[in-house]
Parts: C-alpha cells; structure tokens; sequence
C-alpha cells in the first residue's frame, strides 16, 4: 500500500512536462478517459475541481495499454499491477460477504464480471488550496461501478459523504482500505446497498493524494435489481439498465452535479 501511494505522489511531484507525456488529450485536444489531466468539458461553464488526476485501465489484462501509463517513477508500473491483483482477491471476499448479508448465492455478484470488466483506476492529488471556500477538491458525486476502493495518503479532513441533506467527515486512514459502493450495486441489490453520494472539500495546508480502483461492468451487460430481492411487498426500484446506456449519462451527469442513477428508479 505504501508502495502504491508513494509511486503515485512521486508521479504528480514531477514537471508538468513529465506528468503531460501520459495526457489525456491526444494531439492536445482529443479527450480520452484514460491518461494525466482535468475531467472533460461536457457543458458550458464546467465547475472543475481543485485536484491532479490520473486515469488508468489496470483490467482486464489484455485490455491495459502501457503506452498510457507513466515510465516514471520507474516503479510505477509494477507496484500498481501488484496493488491491482491483490486488490482484485479483496473484491472477491468483499462481493462474497455482501451476497451472504443479502442471502444471495455467495457468487452472485461475483458471477456479474464477464472477461471484459474493467476495472480502472483514478488517482487523485490535491495540492493545497488558498481559496479553500470557492473551490472543491472532488464535487458531489457517487461512484459509477459495482465496487470501488479507495487508499489515502494521510488522515487530513477532506472526505465527506452526504446522509440527510448533511455533509458528516469520513474518516480516512492510511493503510486501511475504505470500501465504497457504486452505482451497479445499489442497483441490483434494489437500494438496499445505497452507493453514497460524496466529495471532497480543498484543505489550504495539507496536500493529500488518494488511490480510488473501480470495478466496472461489460458495458454490454444489462443489470436490475436481483430477482430474488423482488417479491410483492418489494417492487424493483430500479429498472434494467444497459451498463452502456449508464455510462452515456455518466459523465455529463457528474459535470452537472446531478445523479445518473436517479433517472433509472421507476
Ligand atoms: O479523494 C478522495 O478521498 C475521494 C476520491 C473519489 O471520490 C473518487 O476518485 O471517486
Ligand atoms: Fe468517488
């Protein structure tokens, strides 16, 4: 873990010019997801976030393109691939218990990835910030995908999540994963998992960086609520959604501050 977190502020800590080899602008202005750089301008007068990114598919294995990864630091690569297929053995155990808690087949979930899930990862650096009051680290949002896990660098206040209209801290410690629900999940345990929505406020003194992994779907997999949840007094409150026509809405949805997943609740 320390591994991981320390390859990746050594990646940010670098020139621009180095960090810009992996940009996620092709020719300086085609927008791919993957690479170093700011989120996609999807509408007018865009809110961008006080933060550094880096983009990366880790998975499936023949899908990662190393020619968008970063060279240096030279650990990079192979401490990420590591932290990766741990991660993955973490996944399992996870969706496992959480199939059980539903009295789901143990495998339901897991069943879900198909060869071609993705699973990707964000990599968030937060300079310190002097208008800490105008600006957001990360803005509202829930995380799309079934899973995801997220590493921090240190316990500095900046993650919050939203229960009742009011913004509690979360409690972030380094070396301990917090495990967050997606979207997909809330959706096929029909809400009884609920994906929180969160952000991240700026902090004027404390630079901090985290490791968010996502464990996505095929995009041509369909999903609704699990079949066994659903029972008279327990209509589905969510319709099936193809993972494609999800993502469609995903990105324009997060640039507005709104919620994909609420225009898929019946
Ligand atoms: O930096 C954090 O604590 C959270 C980042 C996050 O929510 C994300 O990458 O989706
Ligand atoms: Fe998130």
């Amino acid at each position: 873990m320390d591994d991981v977190m320390n390859a990746s502020k050594e990646f940010f800590h670098q020139p621009l010019e180095e960090k810009q080899k992996c940009s996620n602008l092709v020719d300086g202005k085609h927008f791919q997801v993957e690479g170093y750089g700011n989120d996609q301008i999807k509408i007018q007068n865009q809110t961008l976030d006080w933060s550094d990114r880096l983009h990366l598919r880790v998975g499936p294995e023949k899908e990662i393109n190393l020619a968008n990864w970063p060279k240096q630091p030279e650990s990079f690569r192979d401490v990420l691939q590591e932290y990766t297929s741990r991660s993955k053995r973490m996944k399992h155990i996870i969706l496992g218990a959480m199939a059980r808690l539903l009295e789901l087949d143990e495998e339901y979930f897991i069943s879900q990835f198909s060869e071609r899930a993705p699973t990707t990862v964000r990599i968030n650096h937060y300079v310190p910030c002097p208008r800490p009051d105008l600006v957001l680290g990360f803005k509202a949002h829930s995380d799309d995908g079934v899973l995801a896990t997220l590493l921090v660098d240190n316990d500095v206040a900046a993650l919050q999540v939203l229960r009742d209209g009011v913004w509690y801290d979360v409690p972030t410690n380094p070396r301990t994963l917090l495990v967050n629900v997606g979207d997909f999940m809330e959706i096929m345990s029909n809400g009884i998992f609920k994906s929180p929505v969160h952000r991240v406020v700026a902090n004027a003194e404390t630079e901090r960086s985290s490791l968010a992994m996502f464990y996505g779907l095929d995009t041509e997999k369909e999903i609704g609520p699990a079949a066994h949840l659903l029972h008279e007094n327990q209509p589905a409150r969510y319709r099936k959604v193809k993972i494609k026509d999800y993502m469609a809405g995903f990105y324009e949805h997060f640039a507005r501050g709104t919620r994909v997943l609420d225009t898929m609740k019946t």
